[in-house]
């Protein structure tokens, strides 16, 4: 099996609230590095000439661009964490740097958010490549790798990782409240 790998470093912010930790209920941040390794879904040989799966260029461009623009010092909440609600009332113009989360947002869930969200851009872009693996170190002491169909871990609904677009949230903001 070939597979091409990436890694990409993010800074971001959090709280966890049903983990029965208090440190970890204040919010706090971290520089988180995701690494994604892509398999190529068709058993081509390579072609004796350009000897490419997909240029790097191509393959990681789309995932790049989300980690930098949206999941790069976005706030990431529980849905159903109080301080959504503030944000929504005093600074709706921000709520597009917020990635809310189906329940607290551990490292866990994130490596399926990431790979479900990876996996449709990767299938939107003619499905050449797939998620083999996303793996999230969230401090130099502790990582989490997930491998898998992300789906059989989150909720059935449809959510902001299932679609092929910029998004890290479910929310419409008001025009008139918008940035
Ligand atoms: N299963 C999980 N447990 C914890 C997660 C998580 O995502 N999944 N996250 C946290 C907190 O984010 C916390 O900030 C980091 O964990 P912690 O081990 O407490 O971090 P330290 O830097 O203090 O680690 P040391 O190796 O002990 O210095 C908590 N748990």
């Amino acid at each position: 099996m070939l597979e091409l790998v990436f890694r990409r470093r993010f800074a971001m912010a959090h709280r966890l609230l049903l983990g029965g930790s208090e440190q970890c209920a204040v919010p706090h941040g971290h520089t988180e590095t995701v690494t994604v390794r892509l398999r190529a879904t068709g058993p081509a040989p390579l072609d004796g000439a350009a000897n490419m799966v997909e240029p790097f260029a191509r393959a990681k461009g789309t995932w790049h661009r989300w980690i930098d623009t949206r999941v790069d010092h976005a706030l990431q909440l529980a849905a159903t964490d109080p301080l959504l609600r503030w944000f929504r009332a005093e600074e709706p113009h921000r709520l597009d740097r917020i990635l809310v989360t189906p329940g607290d947002p551990t490292t866990e869930l994130l490596c399926c958010l990431f790979a479900a969200k990876l996996g449709a851009f990767l299938a939107a872009e003619g499905g050449r490549l797939a998620v083999a693996a996303v793996e999230i170190e969230e401090t130099p002491t502790n990582s989490v790798r997930f491998a898998g169909d992300p789906l059989d871990w989150l909720p059935a609904r449809e959510g902001w990782w299932r679609r092929p677009d910029m998004s890290i949230n479910d929310i419409a903001v008001p025009r008139d409240r918008a940035a």
